[in-house]
């Protein structure tokens, strides 16, 4: 079993939790009230500006140009790619991105970037693998399962941008490289290693958890 097959083997039971939750359901069925949608994009937008720090930060402790490059790429592409679906939305959505950024980041926001953000700084870069890679690899997964549950979801005039931004190819290829990178920063780890990567991962998957719920229930 390869270290990523491991992570997301001791997971699996709070990521089928992300499967059938009524947030998640509810961009997949088109039902989803827009409030919540708006509330959980700005919240999001927030966390990405988080998200793109820890990548800078893996840049930082890498021992190798090669890490450091993919790390410094990754948060480019977050910058100007996946932050650019999120850009659409608040236009559609009458938000400006002075506005998003102004608006308070809800309790289960911060805790999610801020227990990153600690495991980066604390650990090396395969800490920092573990903590980006739930958030990742859960979004393509999630996306490529309403897709099969909601044949036409990715097309749908509101939501369908979020889905096809996750299912797309761009978005595959960019976490196979994450995956790859996580497995040569993993090479030779033993058994406690190993079971401290798989703790991060769980801790970083309980926290998307927690974030599908803030989004549902708008929690401040
Ligand atoms: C909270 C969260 N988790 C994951 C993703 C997908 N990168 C995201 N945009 N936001």
């Amino acid at each position: 079993m390869s270290i990523v097959e491991r992570l997301l083997e001791d997971s699996k039971e709070i990521w089928e939790t992300f499967y059938t939750h009524p947030f998640v359901q509810g961009i997949g069925s088109g039902s989803l009230d827009h409030e919540k949608f708006k509330y959980y994009m700005i919240q999001d937008y927030l966390y990405l500006i988080d998200y793109a720090k820890v990548f800078a930060v893996g840049a930082a402790k890498a021992f190798d140009k090669d890490t450091m490059r993919e790390f410094s790429a990754y948060t480019d592409s977050l910058m100007n790619g996946e932050m650019e679906i999120h850009r659409s939305y608040m236009k559609r959505l009458g938000i400006t991105e002075e506005e998003a950024e102004h608006c308070p980041a809800a309790l289960d926001n911060i805790s999610y970037t801020s227990y990153m953000l600690r495991i980066a700084y604390e650990g090396g870069p395969a800490d920092v693998m573990a903590a980006i890679l739930s958030c990742a690899l859960s979004y393509e997964e999630i996306a490529c399962r309403l897709k099969a549950q909601y044949p036409g979801c990715w097309e749908h005039p509101f939501f369908g941008e979020w889905v096809s931004g996750y299912i797309s190819e761009e978005y595959h290829e960019a976490n196979q490289k994450l995956i790859a990178l996580m497995e040569r920063l993993a090479d030779g780890f033993d058994e406690r290693q190993i079971a401290r990567l798989s703790e991060v991962f769980k801790n970083c998957s309980r926290y998307e958890a927690a974030f599908w719920d803030m989004g549902w229930e708008m929690k401040k």
